[in-house]
């Protein structure tokens, strides 16, 4: 039993319907920008929190590291002469604007949710802490993780395997633009083939870069499995919490 429901001010939870009982969604920023290129897409957002608010209605605690993809990438920053630890910093806050729509958006489908972020901004949000980020799960909040890891030179795939750790989840959800894990980019090389599962082991070694390799690495430590699908399938996180839908699993 974890510590939340250890707690006695614990709500009684939702009769489970998915065999996870704590888990980590690392949602793209690209996700959030719909056909537009750039930003944020309401309809798009207004439909990944309905997903997310139905994943969590499911009786599954659901913790949320959001990407900065849409608004701006560190190295993208570096490519044009921006030193890469300030260009990080550019993107941990393009995080945080996501951390705060999603929030946002998830309250008006209806769903409690709480952002916390990794960089401390305290007239925005609440700064994480695992403390915090437990508390909000055990009264069935959805909480947005933002600012990644705090730190440059990583991504929020990394900050998603972390948080997956550090909070006890027990799976982690890539959610993303395509429907799984490939031998190569399918963006570039159509003629890519789709893994059902594989190993940790296997995606560090043929360096397969649906996530980077560090995320794979800390995932593959904590015997975290990996479920990668995409997210442009309306309800695909609550299907894929189900076992239904599109995906590649990811497991030791
Ligand atoms: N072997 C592979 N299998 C599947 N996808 C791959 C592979 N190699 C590279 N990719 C690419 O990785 C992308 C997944 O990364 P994603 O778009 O989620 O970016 P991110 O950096 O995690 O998020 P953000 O959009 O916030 O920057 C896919 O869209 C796909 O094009
Ligand atoms: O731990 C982290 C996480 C992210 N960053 C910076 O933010 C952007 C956006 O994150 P994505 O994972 O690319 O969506 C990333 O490119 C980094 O510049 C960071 O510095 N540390």
């Amino acid at each position: 039993m974890n510590e939340i429901a250890q707690s006695s001010s614990a709500p009684a939870p939702l009769a489970r319907t998915s065999p996870w009982r704590r888990v980590v969604v690392k949602l793209s920023g690209e996700a959030l920008m719909g056909q537009g290129g750039f930003g944020l897409d309401m309809p798009t957002l207004t439909r990944i929190a309905a997903d997310l608010s139905s994943a969590a209605q499911l009786g599954v605690e659901v913790a949320v590291v959001v990407g900065g993809g849409n608004f701006f990438r560190g190295i993208a920053g570096a490519d044009k002469g921006i030193e890469r630890a300030r260009a990080d910093s550019i993107g941990m806050l393009a995080t945080v604007m996501n951390a705060l729509a999603l929030e946002y958006a998830i309250e008006k489908a209806g769903k409690s949710a709480r952002a916390l972020s990794a960089v401390p901004m305290p007239s925005l949000c609440e700064p994480f802490s695992r403390q915090a980020a437990l508390h909000h799960l055990g009264k069935g909040r959805i909480v947005v993780l933002a600012g990644g890891t705090g730190n440059p030179f990583f991504t929020t795939d990394t900050g998603a395997a972390l948080r997956g750790a550090e909070l006890s989840c027990d799976l982690i959800m890539k959610a993303t633009q395509v429907d799984g894990v490939y031998s190569d980019d399918p963006k570039r090389n159509p003629a890519a083939t789709r893994y059902e599962t594989l190993t940790h082991d296997e995606a560090i070694a043929k360096n397969l870069a649906v996530m980077d390799t560090a995320a794979f690495a800390l995932a593959r430590e904590n015997r975290i499995p990996i479920i990668v699908f995409s997210i442009r399938e309306p309800g695909a996180i609550s299907a894929a919490l189900q076992g239904q839908g599109r995906f590649s699993l990811v497991s030791p």
